[in-house]
């Protein structure tokens, strides 16, 4: 049996799972949340069951401290990295260098809420386990497929040669997951299928497949773009930008409130979306206009999604929202029924697997993503490639 530790920072969260390999069982798991907020908490499943603990957790530095404490003495055999931006350097998984982390390092301001977390990951497992590979999973892996006409902006031709403008898609691991597990759960040939699936936790995107292979995403030359998020604002005119800058705002303030101040947290100051809903649910105005602005951003990318595929078998939700939220989803989808997308309220309330009606044209389905399963995956069949 050989073991690989998956370290995946997300903007808010850092999820870390222990796996052992062939079998793929979690020897241990657990999630560090809202990190950076004034209380954060922390979860940790081992064969001795599950402890939960609440604290202030300042940065991704700190929370893998935390893990390194509870986690076996022994070093596992080795560890992946989610990490977001590759640029047009990495989308592969990469044996972890100097020369990499570099390379993250400086594509930091293009994943300003990740690329620096993904770092401190990679810096602390090293001091802690020097001699054990590690190997870097990149979010853009799975977007290198989509087609010029959609990763294309329609934009001055050198900013593509020079600056390397470009549409790169995040989310990558887990929109290729969830894409082949509702596959099967539809009992379908992943090349044989056309799915939207859209991962909604703190950041949010939607991607379109078509035959296992992605097509379209929302995300774009950084996890900005797209969706309404936790703190990211997604779409927004780029005029505002120059709008701004000609009022004094400076081009890192602009990026920072974007990127750290918009999204649910600009719209009604909370960014966590169940304290969205008990704030909406105590009649704050700010509240319900966030979700109506979050909602109708998820239904417009479906409608354009739809377009994209000329129809799809299976909309899929996944992530922190998109697996616990039944109103999220009943709302991002409400009015589409001529579309062919009919919820079973029932079904959506409880979670399930299938959330549409047994007559709902295209099958709604709630698939919880599991991207630390999959990085170890990838991981392992790199390390044990290089091995032989
Ligand atoms: N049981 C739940 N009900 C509603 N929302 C939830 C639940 N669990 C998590 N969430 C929401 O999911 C989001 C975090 O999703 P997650 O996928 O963990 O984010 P990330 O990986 O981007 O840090 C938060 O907005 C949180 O409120
Ligand atoms: C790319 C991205 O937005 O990731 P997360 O949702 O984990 O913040
Ligand atoms: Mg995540």
């Amino acid at each position: 049996m050989s073991t690989v530790l998956v370290v995946n920072s997300g903007s808010s969260s850092l999820k870390y799972q222990l796996v052992a390999l062939p079998s793929g069982e979690a020897i241990a798991s657990g999630l560090i949340e809202r990190i950076g907020e004034e209380v954060g908490n922390a979860r940790h499943t081992d064969a001795d069951g599950t402890r939960e603990t609440e604290t202030t957790i300042p940065d991704h530095d700190t929370a893998m401290r935390l893990v390194l404490a509870v986690l076996p003495p022994s070093p596992p055999d080795a560890i992946g990295h989610r990490v977001v931006h590759g640029g047009d350097r990495f989308s592969e998984p990469t044996l972890i260098t100097d020369e990499v982390c570099a390379v993250v390092q400086e594509l930091s301001t293009l994943a300003p809420l990740h690329n620096p977390a993904n770092l401190a990951g990679i810096q602390a497992s090293r001091a802690a386990f020097g001699d054990v590979p590690q190997v870097a999973v990149f979010d853009t892996a799975f977007h290198t497929t989509i087609p010029e006409h959609a990763w294309r902006y329609a934009v001055p031709p050198e900013w593509v040669t020079d600056y390397g403008v470009r549409r790169y898609g995040f989310h990558g691991t887990s929109h290729r997951y969830v894409g082949g597990a509702t596959a099967r759960l539809l009992g379908r040939d992943p090349s044989d299928c056309d799915i939207i699936v859209l991962h909604l936790g703190n950041g949010a995107s939607v991607s379109a497949i078509h035959g296992g292979v992605c097509v379209e995403t929302s995300m774009g030359m950084t996890p900005l773009e797209g969706l309404v998020m936790g703190t990211r604002s997604g779409d927004i005119d780029p005029a505002v930008i120059a709008h701004l800058a000609r009022h004094g705002m400076s081009i890192g303030d602009i990026d920072d409130a974007l990127n750290t101040r918009s999204g649910l947290l600009g719209l009604c100051g909370e960014n966590d979306m169940r304290r969205v809903h008990e704030l909406a649910e105590s009649g704050d105005a700010a509240a319900r206009t966030a979700l109506d602005v979050y909602c109708h951003r998820i239904r417009k990318y479906v409608g354009a999604y739809l377009a994209v595929l000329g129809g799809a078998d299976a909309i899929v939700f996944t992530a922190g929202v998109g697996e616990n939220n039944p109103d999220i989803r009943a709302r991002g989808l409400s009015g589409l029924e001529r579309l062919g997308i009919r919820l079973d309220p029932a079904r959506n309330a409880f979670n399930e697997a299938i959330i549409s009606d047994d007559d709902s044209p295209v099958t709604v389905c709630v698939v919880p993503t599991d991207e630390e399963h999959a990085i170890a995956e990838q991981t392992w069949e790199l390390v044990e490639g290089l091995a032989r």
